[in-house]
């Protein structure tokens, strides 16, 4: 091995992105760089600070994308001090299906003065659920046709992804919907802009866009059932070569060299979803161990060698993850989210006050303060659906519960069994896992909370009585994309000719593992029938409450939407 070569992996998050220098041959992270995003996540107005959105929408701004690129990189090599002819490769990862309409040049829509006041012309976020209308149509109409491909996504498409987004464009705006050239994920995008020309990544094609590698995209019949103008949506609006995950996208421009620093021609990877690059990046390359990338939401990606139908998993998908094998996803909307949802809006001054006092963050004294209670001691059960359900219900529109709060409830407690409840959620998914003949034989985490909080991993293993390995980088995705760039790049040039080569080199997880506690696992056995209970009950029962909660709320937003 060339010692002394370098690769760039950048993540982009929800709320950030984050690029990692890494060494070839080692994993070594030299230096890392994060860039806020300018614009965060728009789920009330645009930038103009006028235009209201309507619930359930979320999006970004992709000039926040090219600042990460310009900003951080050049911090990388600044830090680093690492000469830019040494770093052999790029590689990016995104959260996913983040979408958005292009030109065919790669001009966003939103940058065009005409539509810069048009939500739809922007970044529609994974978690913009406003698509869930076109969800449950499309769902409806490919369960009428019994289209072959719901079993590979457990039976439902989530309105998070590309087919009912580009639907809802479609119905709500067709002005915007002509005037794209196509439609694009964001990772896709950023390639294009490093490349000069648009690659799709098989990875969220396979996941977020309903494309088969044998099979292709769905038939025009099935979407011109979905409605008349989405007949040719393939060739006019997905078009594009799709590579697989691990060969090259393409080579690094002039002008994107001049933005970065780095050298014109730096080998860049087809992009890939921030979940599914992580795999290597612990250095699983097998079947049977489950990575949850614990975050804003989780992913939890799983390798098999068969493909099964496992109700209410996001996808599974040849080479989806790593080549050779079958890729599972399954993921909770909402898991760091659904904590800070209860500091910001729960967790009282005072609380806060302490956190500054002592010099800790508020989740560190949440946790703190948590982490003294004994299983089952605050007396609560939580469902944790604050942002819908992705598996096993797939349900944007299923929300929170907290069972069991009395006058005496503290704020700690709350957090604690919000953390409870994103547990029992994996529970679930492992168990439709095995019972459907996917094994799950180990368990390991990565991403910012899994690296954090101790409280929350010992909770895991107690609850899913598995030890819990924790991947060793602080970033884990962006590793994986720098991995993938190191791949890009080719033995010849200082890198590898395969993603296990690269994994067995520069993957790797802490040396202790969290282990289950015996008496803890015993009464989170009993309060996880509960919690099965309750799913079971609000999540799967007809006449749901939580439905019509949710169809009163929108109807009085969107009256107060009209009269503004
Ligand atoms: N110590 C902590 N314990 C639990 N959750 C945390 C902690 N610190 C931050 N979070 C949550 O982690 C989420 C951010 O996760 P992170 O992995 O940094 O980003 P991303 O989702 O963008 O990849 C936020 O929702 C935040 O509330
Ligand atoms: O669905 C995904 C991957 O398939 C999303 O990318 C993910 O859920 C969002 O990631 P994060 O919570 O880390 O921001």
């Amino acid at each position: 091995m060339d010692m002394g070569k370098y690769s760039i992996g950048v993540d982009y998050g929800t709320q950030s992105g984050r690029a990692v220098l890494v060494e070839i041959g080692t994993g070594r992270e030299i230096a890392t760089a994060v860039k806020p995003y300018t614009h965060g996540v728009m789920d009330e107005y645009l930038p103009d600070g006028v235009t209201r959105l309507e619930p359930d929408w979320a999006l970004q701004h992709p000039r926040d994308y090219l600042e990460v690129l310009e900003e951080t990189i050049p911090e990388l090599l600044r830090t680093s001090g690492v000469r830019p002819e040494d770093v052999i490769g790029i590689g990016i990862d995104f959260t996913s299906c983040t979408m958005l309409p292009i030109r065919r040049d790669g001009t966003p829509l939103c940058f065009d003065p005409r539509f810069e006041r048009h939500p739809h012309a922007y970044v529609k976020l994974w978690k913009h659920h406003a698509a869930q209308d076109e969800a449950n149509k499309l769902n409806e109409i490919a369960t009428e046709r019994k289209e072959p491909f719901l079993a590979r996504y457990g039976g439902k498409i989530s309105s998070e992804w590309m087919i009912p987004k580009i639907w809802q464009i479609l119905d709500e705006a067709p002005e915007i919907y002509d005037a794209a050239d196509a439609m694009v994920e964001a990772t896709d995008w950023i390639v294009m802009q490093l490349t000069g020309k648009l690659v799709r990544s098989s990875c969220p094609a396979g996941y977020k866009s309903i494309w088969h590698k044998r099979t292709g995209y769905p038939s025009p019949e099935f979407f011109k059932a979905l409605h008349p103008r989405l007949e040719r949506i393939v060739e006019e609006k997905l078009w594009g070569p799709i590579l697989p995950i691990g060969s090259k996208a393409g080579e690094l421009t002039e002008a994107m060299a001049r933005r970065t620093g780095l050298v014109p021609g730096t080998p860049v990877a087809v992009g890939n979803v921030d979940a599914h690059v992580s795999m290597p990046a612990v250095g699983i390359t097998e079947p049977g161990k489950m990575l949850m990338i614990i975050g804003t939401s989780t992913c939890h990606v799983l390798l098999g060698t068969e493909e099964r139908a496992v109700p209410g998993m996001c996808g599974v998908v040849e080479d989806g993850i790593i080549p050779g094998y079958m890729g599972y996803e399954a993921g909770q909307s909402c898991v760091g989210d659904h904590f800070e949802w209860w500091i910001e809006n729960g967790v009282p001054p005072a609380y806060w006050d302490e956190a500054r006092r002592e010099g800790i963050g508020i989740h560190e004294l949440l946790t703190r303060k948590a982490a003294q209670y004994r299983p089952g001691e605050t007396g609560l059960l939580a469902l944790d659906w604050w942002n819908g359900n992705r598996s096993t219900l797939v349900d944007a529109d299923l929300t929170g519960l907290l069972l069991g709060a009395t006058l005496a409830t503290k704020p700690e407690e709350i957090y604690r069994a919000l953390i409870e409840a994103t547990a029992y959620g994996t529970r679930m998914i492992v168990e439709t896992f095995r019972a459907s003949g996917v094994p799950v034989d180990e368990m390991y985490a990565c991403g910012g909370i899994a690296q954090k909080n101790e409280l929350m991993m010992q909770i895991y293993a107690d609850v899913l009585n598995m030890p819990i390995f924790i991947g060793a980088s602080t970033q884990a995705p962006a590793l994986g994309a720098a991995m993938f760039g190191a791949v890009a790049a080719g033995k010849a040039r200082g890198g590898y000719d395969s993603i296990e080569e690269a994994a067995r080199e520069m993957g790797s997880v802490r040396e202790k593992p969290y282990t289950p506690n015996p008496s803890a696992v015993r009464v989170y056995d009993e309060l996880y029938r509960e919690y099965a209970r309750l799913y079971d009950y609000f999540g799967r029962g007809e006449n749901n409450v939580m439905k019509v909660l949710k169809r009163l709320k929108s109807a009085a937003v969107q009256e107060e939407v009209k009269t503004c």
